[in-house]
């Protein structure tokens, strides 16, 4: 188990996730896209990040490796210390099923079952799931449990999503563009899910947006630009959702 000389000045143990010189690049044939670019970064337990940047500056493709969906050219991923960059194909899986919750802007829900069936399709393969009603009622559909996708608007959908998401209490929930598909109040009504459950669970959370204005309900801040980290920040207090304006 490989270990690096602490950078954070925050205790080595915390760190949930290490990021070390992580880099990546796309061959489209004559020409090289550097999607990332030996970004490091620690991520701390319980941490609430939100992850800025313009469209192209390499969210996703980090979010994507950190959740191990994708993997990099070069560089290094640590979970709790452990490699994960140097995983088989069967730990990654293994990571991926039980650290990991993915949440997407579309919400990916399984049309032809009900919300509690969505939820329970995760449940039955958990190691120690919560029970799907319950993870229904922390988003606050627990009067929703036999609402088929169709009959659920948009935000409840994505609450569907981040309860299915939740259920099998991963240390990391990773949420691309959650509120992208979402109007104004929705959306705060779904980012005010992401933060109780941070704040319930103690889940590490990643947040990526290209709004700035939802920046103020995270504990830390992390920008990037055409692959690289332009800004790591934390904020002193954390705003309530529900009083975001964008
Ligand atoms: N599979 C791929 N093949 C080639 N280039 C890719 C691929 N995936 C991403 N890229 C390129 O890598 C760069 C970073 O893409 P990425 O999707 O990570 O950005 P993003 O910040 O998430 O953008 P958006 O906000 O638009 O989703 C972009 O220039 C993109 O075109």
């Amino acid at each position: 188990m490989a270990m690096q000389a602490d950078r954070s000045g925050i205790g080595e143990s915390q760190a949930v996730l290490r990021i070390s010189d992580l880099s990546k690049s796309y061959i489209m044939g004559e020409v090289q896209v550097d999607a990332l670019k030996q970004v490091s970064l620690d991520f701390y337990a319980g941490e609430l990040a939100v992850l800025l940047g313009a469209s192209g500056s390499g969210k996703s493709t980090l979010l994507n490796i950190i959740g191990g969906l994708d993997t990099p050219t070069s560089g290094k991923l640590f979970f709790h210390g452990r490699e994960i960059t140097a995983a088989t194909e069967a730990e990654l899986t293994a990571y991926r099923r039980r650290s990991i919750g993915f949440v997407f802007q579309f919400y990916n829900l399984i049309s032809s079952l009900s919300a509690l069936e969505n939820v329970q399709l995760v449940t039955e393969i958990a190691e120690n799931p919560m029970k799907a009603d319950e993870a229904l009622r922390l988003v606050g559909l627990g009067d929703r449990l036999n609402h088929f996708p169709a009959q659920l608007s948009g935000g409840e959908q994505q609450r569907v999503a981040i309860a299915r998401a939740v259920a099998k209490r991963p240390e990391l929930l990773l949420c691309d563009e959650p509120t992208g598909a979402l109007d104004f109040q929705t959306g705060k009504l779904v980012l005010d899910v992401i933060e109780n459950v941070n704040r319930e669970l103690g889940t590490t959370t990643l947040v990526i947006t290209h709004n700035a204005s939802i920046a103020g309900m995270a504990d830390r801040v992390v920008r990037l630009r055409s692959g690289e980290v332009s800004e790591d920040r934390r904020n002193l207090t954390r705003v309530s959702p529900s009083e975001l304006v964008w």
